[in-house]
């Protein structure tokens, strides 16, 4: 099972590199791979098995995170209404998006960057994400509120963007136009 080690942090290079597409049908190593990757997002929101093994409760993982620049994701996260999504995604990308944006009030942190780094993160408020799922599906996500910030943090990493770019650095919490405020 994968754990903290196996998670590179903020500097390392496979976290600025955009990770190539998994030639599907995806092979066996590349389907443990992803599973591995979402059975840590699972593990890592059980209380015991956090505790035990000293994970990081995550509600989202992408393959360049630990070390594998492949374009995969995986998923673990309920919106406001309770639906849980729970996803690992072969190739994932945003084929639309709302004009409108949104950021999370908290603003963000990453598994991968153990210092916090203040401000708000401007995000699409609304997206439709295509991917494929682990047993080969095709599948198409319209995704709003935090699911939809994570795929979209997620889908970040596949192209060697960190959330901290996206923050305003003359004034962090500055208001973003036109984007809606989402609470934790
Ligand atoms: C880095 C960490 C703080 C652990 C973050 N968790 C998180 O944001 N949890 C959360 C947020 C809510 F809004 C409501 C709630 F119930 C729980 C996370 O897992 N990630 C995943 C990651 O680093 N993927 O690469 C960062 C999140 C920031 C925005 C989306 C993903
Ligand atoms: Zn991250």
């Amino acid at each position: 099972m994968l754990t903290m080690d196996n998670i590179v942090r903020d500097g390392h290079p496979s976290l600025r590199k955009v990770a190539e597409e998994v030639p599907l049908p995806a092979s066996d190593e590349d389907k443990a791979t992803l599973e591995r990757m979402l059975e840590y997002v699972k593990n890592s929101q059980n209380p015991e098995v956090a505790e035990k093994y000293g994970l990081r409760p995550g509600i989202g993982l992408a393959a360049p995170q630990i070390d594998v620049e492949k374009r995969m994701i995986a998923v673990h996260v309920h919106d406001e209404k309770g639906n849980l999504y729970s996803y690992g995604l072969f190739n994932p990308r945003i084929i639309s998006h709302s004009v409108e944006r949104a950021y999370l009030t908290a603003g963000e942190g990453c598994l991968s960057v153990d210092e916090p780094y203040p401000g708000y993160v401007p995000r699409y408020a609304r997206i439709t994400v295509k991917g494929v799922s682990l047993d080969g599906e095709e599948v198409k996500l319209r995704l709003k509120g935090l699911p939809a910030i994570v795929f979209q943090h997620e889908i970040d990493h596949l192209n060697g963007v960190m959330f901290y770019d996206h923050i305003n650095k003359e004034d962090p919490f500055a208001e973003i136009d036109n984007a809606i405020p989402v609470d934790r």
